[in-house]
């Protein structure tokens, strides 16, 4: 489909993937695309109008669910990690979720001039024996003239009692060596330790830079979170609304060889940086809607 859009034809195509389930490939209409699944209403590409990759998809990733895929933006959902008592990151970036063709309306911000499409995800009837409560999980991915990429995520309480959850769009990031990059942003935040039981310790206050595995959720962050990365030449801006957390992530080589779907030198080329709500998950009363927000982008830099 062709839709004009501010001006310019964007574009918005379904295709069939070689696993049979279907992608969303999104074209801004000025050569920036992305490309998103319905499994998992994962984004799996992001490229600039130059046809560079911004995210990192592993040379090993299954592509075959319910496994998400290792790469891309997973949604980890309603449960972070193994801080509840549901599987690994939740169920949401397992599922196979649908194209919502006639979604309740969003601000103008979040269509003008975008290519987008809108994503839906629903409990089965078995999901709800494992976490008992009845949601509409709509999510809009979009890509604007200048290449942002925006995930718009709205969370829906269409049950009888309140629940709680945690979220993190859990974003790999194409980098060119994990011991060049550097993030700004989290200095003299508070943060967990996932290596070390989730232990909250205190930034020192330098830019963050990798010499080892780093798990970490840094909580109350700022809005605006920035990877530079010199050698590839750009700076990754991460912008968020309603997602107080930052959770940073690199496996390095010990873990790298434990994980089947991750090759073992890959770690060097991946940086995780999540815009998130773990440390304080949101409560939804019955009819309540919680919003939330992540815009990414890249700049050139000298
Ligand atoms: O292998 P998974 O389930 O995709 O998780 C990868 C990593 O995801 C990170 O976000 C977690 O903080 C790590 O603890 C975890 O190892």
């Amino acid at each position: 489909m062709d839709v004009s859009a501010g001006g310019h034809r964007v574009a918005v195509e379904v295709v069939k993937a070689s696993n049979g389930i279907d992608q969303v490939v999104l074209q801004n209409g000025r050569g920036a695309s992305a490309r998103v699944s319905l499994h998992g209403g994962q984004v799996l590409s992001w490229k600039t109008r130059r046809g560079e990759e911004l995210l990192f998809t592993s040379s090993k990733a299954i592509f075959k669910p319910p496994v998400a895929v290792r790469g891309g933006i997973p949604i980890c959902f309603p449960q972070f990690g193994s801080h509840g008592t549901l599987e690994q990151h939740g169920f949401a970036r397992n599922k196979i979720w649908i194209i919502d063709d006639n979604p309740p309306l969003l601000p103008p911000y979040d269509s003008n001039g975008k290519a987008y499409v809108d994503l839906l995800l629903k409990p089965t009837e078995n999901d709800l024996k494992f976490w008992p409560h009845n949601f509409e999980f709509r999510l809009r991915v979009s890509l604007n003239e200048d290449g942002h990429l925006t995930l718009t995520s709205r969370i829906r309480n269409v049950d009888g009692k309140p629940f709680s959850f945690s979220i993190a769009f859990h974003t790999y990031f194409s980098i060119s060596d994990i011991s060049e990059v550097r993030i700004e942003g989290l200095e003299t935040l508070h943060y967990l330790d996932n290596l070390l039981q989730k232990e909250c310790f205190t930034d020192q206050g330098n830019t963050l830079t990798f010499e080892s595995e780093v798990d970490r959720i840094y909580v109350n962050s700022p809005d605006v979170v920035a990877v530079f990365d010199h050698e590839n030449k750009r700076t990754f801006f991460i912008k968020k609304q309603g997602l107080p957390d930052v959770v940073v992530w690199n496996p390095w080589d010990k873990k790298a060889k434990a994980l089947v779907d991750f090759g073992d030198d890959e770690y060097k080329q991946m940086l995780c940086v999540d815009g998130a709500a773990i440390e304080k998950p949101i409560t939804l009363r019955p009819g309540e809607e919680w919003t939330g927000r992540l815009e990414i982008f890249v700049i050139p830099s000298t």
